[in-house]
């Protein structure tokens, strides 16, 4: 078969190349922070499949384009005004996102060919689901990961009850109940990224990616391998013994009061975090990453398709509906003040927790995931 690249869907917010062998992939939205839209998601997955198929293709990058005279941002997650508008509005394109964005998620973690995410930036929500199953996670100083979702009513979905119950002891645990960024020292420490490459060297890295002849995926991996440094120490990790004693507990309430008897200036911004979040979000995220210690990624992903319903089911019945309620508090008022309903840990009951992690569908929309 021949090196093509197919028709996309995305206006442009998609831009793909093919350079020798490697199949490069620009996420080109940076006004949203290259934010994914449903197109962004179908065209991502376009590509993957046709160089999948195409033996002229051996390795794909993909980048974020980033935003002129602001800081670089590979992906922000999910497109969340998409999200609200699409939930008031009971689109049915709102569920077509989820199940299609997991599929992609998916198929990155099972990719045949050496798939490279240069994850300069901002690398949050959907923005990790799209780069934790990469052969190569490459960071820089800039990088700032993160699985924010709780703060906006949701729960750390796109394979995040997969990748942060593998991170050691109980770190998932604070970073899905906190989401605490992270830089490039930590991150690397903990598993979430392989390589680190200087920010000023990535211009030049992208430039060999593009214009060398890559004659190979062990060439195009030995083009990233070259520019490769030492990571920075990690900062956030001399809490490790602190987070596995706090983030060990049970129950959020537990996880709360053993942060509340803790002075530590860092305990008690943890506490702060997590004061933040929805406490229905937190306790369905930990119970997410309990579970998630025990299953496959696509055990995880069908999951999370059950999980990002019931989030939203509310809005179609004109209920509170916790995750719009995060959303319009921070991306679409601003005014950064959520009426959480339950505003307390204590009164959510774990019943209805238990209960969103069921399946909806007689027939589950990602049951063909192996
Ligand atoms: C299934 C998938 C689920 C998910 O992925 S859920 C989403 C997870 N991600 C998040 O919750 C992150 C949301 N974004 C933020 O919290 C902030 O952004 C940042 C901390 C990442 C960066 O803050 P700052 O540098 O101050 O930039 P800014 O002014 O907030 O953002 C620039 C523009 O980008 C839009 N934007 C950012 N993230 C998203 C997003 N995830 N979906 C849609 N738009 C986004 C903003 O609204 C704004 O736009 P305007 O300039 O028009 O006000």
């Amino acid at each position: 078969m021949s090196t093509s690249i197919p028709a996309l869907c995305s206006d442009g917010q998609v831009l793909a190349e093919v350079n020798g062998c490697l199949g490069l992939i620009i996420l080109n939205r940076p006004q949203a922070l290259n934010a994914l839209s449903l197109a962004m998601i179908r065209d991502m997955r376009t590509l993957l499949r046709a160089w999948r198929d195409d033996d002229s293709i051996q390795a794909v990058a993909i980048l974020g384009q980033g935003r002129e005279g602001k800081g670089p941002a590979f992906c922000a997650g999910g497109d969340i005004r998409f999200f609200h508008t699409a939930a008031k509005a009971k689109d049915p394109a709102l569920g077509d996102f989820f199940t299609e964005e997991y599929a992609l998620n998916h198929e990155i973690h099972v990719y045949p060919k050496p798939y490279i995410a240069l994850m300069d930036g901002i690398v949050m929500g959907g923005g990790m689901g799209i780069s934790q199953g990469a052969k190569l996670r490459v960071l820089t100083e800039r990088s700032k990961l993160a699985m924010p979702e709780a703060h906006i009513g949701l729960f750390p979905d796109v394979g995040g009850g997969y990748f942060l119950a593998q991170c050691p002891g109980h770190v998932g645990e604070w970073l899905a109940l906190t989401g605490q960024v992270l830089g490039a020292g930590d991150a690397i420490a903990l598993g979430l990224g392989d390589v680190f490459v200087r920010a000023e060297e990535l211009p030049g890295l992208i430039e060999q990616l593009r214009h060398a002849d890559q004659t190979s995926a062990e060439h195009v991996v030995a083009t990233v391998m070259e520019r490769a440094e030492l990571a920075p120490e990690p900062q956030l990790l001399a809490h490790r013994e602190a987070i596995d004693r706090h983030f060990g507990f049970g129950a959020m309430l537990e996880i709360k009061a053993s942060l509340a008897g803790d002075n530590s200036e860092w305990a008690q911004q943890a506490l702060g975090q997590l004061n933040a979040n929805s406490p229905l979000a937190l306790a369905i995220s930990l119970e997410l990453v309990r579970r998630g210690r025990n299953l496959s990624l696509a055990e995880d992903l069908r999951l999370e398709r059950n999980l990002v319903h019931w989030c939203f089911e509310p809005a179609w019945r004109d209920a509170h509906c916790e995750t719009l309620e995060g959303i319009r508090a921070l991306a679409v008022d601003k005014d950064h003040q959520p009426r959480w309903s339950p505003a307390h840990s204590e009164d959510v009951s774990p019943q209805t927790v238990q209960a969103m992690f069921e399946s909806p569908w007689a027939k589950h929309p990602l049951a063909d995931l192996q």
